[in-house]
């Protein structure tokens, strides 16, 4: 049996999760409302892993997430997958339609749901509901549960069909994301490699600190995987939270630590003085691989 961690029942990381383990019959799923504990529950050995949202399409890496993953716990990567977040709009039409029958947005005072997932419609907000008030809630299912128990307050939630669905509430406007194509990119982490599926994609995350700040310094850094022709396909500056302006380097790897060259690679960047933290080493999904 493995116990997955994961944000609550008809969010978008529930849906992502179940397409990740669809055909394992021995899973048990502990939703939680807020991400802290959904990586607490695996930090304390009650879950075998945590399924964590990482980087959106629309809106860029999930910061506070991220930084989870550094500052917070310890817990490698085990698995990556991405999935799409399709977003709508949630409430009940009965009250929000005028006499005509027809949806008045005028009628919605407040739209709730996550900071990414509102972040992945403000110019459909803009445009039917430029004066909303809005308010941002540990999660999509969350969001769209506050709206069920709130009838009568002209509050909407963006969120999934499932949680919908789930609450007996309607669709007020679908696929309301501001672009197409909006996927999310999520991390597996936990102590036990992944071993249901396979992928012939392996990825390795690392965090490189320099020894100092110095002209050339993160040239040296990916130079050292340039010349070995290693592909990267992400960098990003994180803070330290130690000091303004100090910054560790968020590094995805094309390639396993199995290899000859990425152990030589990071050697070579260690010689230089860097510190290394290698986040896992991980195969990497893609949507329609996981259908
Ligand atoms: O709130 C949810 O439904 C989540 O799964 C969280 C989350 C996120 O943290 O980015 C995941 C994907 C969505 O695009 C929006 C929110």
């Amino acid at each position: 049996m493995k116990t997955i961690a994961l944000l609550p029942a008809g969010s978008v990381s529930d849906e992502a999760a179940k397409q990740l383990f669809a055909g394992e019959d021995r899973v048990e799923w502990k939703h939680h409302r807020l991400i802290a504990d959904v990586f607490q529950s695996t930090v304390n050995g009650i879950s075998d892993y945590s399924v964590i949202p990482i980087e959106n399409t629309i809106e860029g890496s999930v910061s506070l997430h991220m930084d989870w993953l550094v500052h917070e716990v310890d817990l490698p990567m085990q698995a990556e997958w991405v999935y799409p977040s399709i977003q709508n709009l949630i409430s009940r039409r009965s009250e929000l339609q005028n006499a005509a029958g027809e949806l008045d947005f005028s009628r919605i005072k407040k739209v709730i749901s996550h900071p990414v997932a509102m972040a992945q419609c403000l110019q459909f907000l803009r445009e039917h509901m430029p004066n909303v008030e809005t308010e941002h809630v540990s999660s999509t299912a969350e969001a769209v549960r506050i709206v069920r128990d709130h009838p009568g307050e002209g509050i909407a939630a963006i969120g999934t069909r499932i949680a919908a669905a789930n609450n007996g509430l309607d669709l007020l406007a679908t696929e309301i994301t501001d672009h197409d194509n909006n996927y999310t990119r999520f991390m597996l982490v936990g102590s036990e490699p992944y071993t249901a599926r396979k992928s012939d994609r392996i990825k390795t995350s690392i965090l490189v600190t320099l020894p100092e700040d110095y002209p050339g310094a993160l040239h040296q850094v990916l130079s050292a995987f340039a010349w070995r022709r290693i592909n990267l396909s992400r960098i990003e500056s994180r803070p330290t939270k130690k000091k303004l302006g100090n910054y560790y380097f968020y590094i995805e790897i094309e390639m396993s630590l199995d290899s000859v060259l990425l152990p030589a690679a990071l050697e070579e960047i260690e010689a230089i003085g860097c510190s290394i933290r290698v986040l896992g080493c991980y195969p990497s999904f893609t949507y329609e691989q996981l259908l």
